[in-house]
């Protein structure tokens, strides 16, 4: 049958993996240097959707290893966009450029769909139009962008880390509010509070058309990412569906730093402690559509 993307088990009792069945887990051993580890989305049976910078050139598919819930992949290839340098704009006086920021990991063996593995629907795909209840083929890129993207405060969610009562990591959803209003400017002057970017005068030549913002403490005070949460795909939900709107690529604060992980019993509410001008910031999954196409056009999305 015909796969359905961005569908989950909703029930309160369901495993964290059930309820977020696309999360995937990166992990990078470096020699001598422990482990990087990122998050990311499987979006096909050999996709998964990431950030590029969870990579260096010098990394081999061997050094990586994913994780979908309990199984464990293989990586066979990592393809970073084309555009992402990070290195691009160093003479300029910013040290790490995060434009372009996102990567596709190959794995195998193919992922057998399941109630825990299962991938999150990309926009302007047919599985999207269907999550989307919208009519297929009527229903244009266009359309998708607005109705996922319109302006205002658009609700979007992420997952990040934290510790259940076993002692063990476990997941938990953050709701935040994607500033595609006038506090848009707001949201990417703030960038200018990252250390990596105080000398930065014109904030647009960090802060690209590539980016989605997200953080911060108007219209309500939103939940910040930390550097383990890079890769991890920023989702709206619709009804009972989901769809990846964003890839989280940088932050301005990393709240997570020489702090505990958070609990993942919701009661115990974590008082938020980041500043106003914690922002976030992530790939807008609309703005690398033509690489996206390209690199899944033998995965069977039928892209629009
Ligand atoms: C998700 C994420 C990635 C990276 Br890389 C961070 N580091 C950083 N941002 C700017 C320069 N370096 C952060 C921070 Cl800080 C918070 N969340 C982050």
């Amino acid at each position: 049958t015909l796969s359905m993307c961005g569908l989950a088990k909703e029930h309160s009792s369901a495993e964290q993996q059930e309820k977020n069945p696309w999360h995937a887990s990166i992990s990078i051993r470096r020699e001598g240097k422990g482990f990087e580890h990122c998050k990311g989305a499987l979006v096909s049976e050999y996709f998964i959707l990431t950030a590029a910078h969870c990579f260096t050139i010098d990394d081999k598919a061997e050094q990586i290893t994913v994780k979908i819930g309990r199984q464990g992949f293989n990586v066979v290839a990592v393809h970073s966009h084309p555009q992402y340098q990070i290195g691009k704009l160093r003479d300029q006086g910013i040290p790490e450029f995060y434009d372009y920021d996102v990567a596709l990991v190959k794995i195998q063996p193919k992922v057998k769909f399941s109630s825990v593995a299962r991938p999150i629907c990309l926009p302007c795909t047919a599985g999207a139009s269907r999550a989307l209840r919208k009519p297929h083929p009527q229903t244009t890129c266009k359309d998708h962008e607005e109705i996922l993207l319109p302006a205002g405060n658009i609700l979007s969610l992420f997952v990040t880390d934290c510790i259940n009562n076993g002692g063990n990591s476990g997941m938990r959803r953050q709701t935040v509010r994607i500033k595609n209003s006038e506090q848009k400017v707001a949201c990417e002057e703030d960038a200018k509070k990252a250390k990596h970017y105080v000398n930065v005068t014109n904030i647009s030549d960090v802060v690209t058309d590539r980016f989605l913002c997200t953080g911060g403490i108007h219209p309500e005070v939103d939940p910040n990412t930390c550097k383990g949460d890079s890769g991890g795909p920023l989702i709206i939900q619709n009804r009972l569906r989901y769809v990846q709107v964003g890839v989280i690529s940088w932050g301005v604060v990393d709240v997570c730093k020489n702090k505990r992980l958070p609990s993942c019993d919701k009661n115990k509410h974590v008082p938020v402690q980041s500043p106003s001008y914690a922002r976030d910031f992530h790939i807008n999954v609309f703005k690398v559509l033509p690489w996206l196409k390209e690199q899944l056009s033998m995965e069977g999305l039928d892209f629009l």
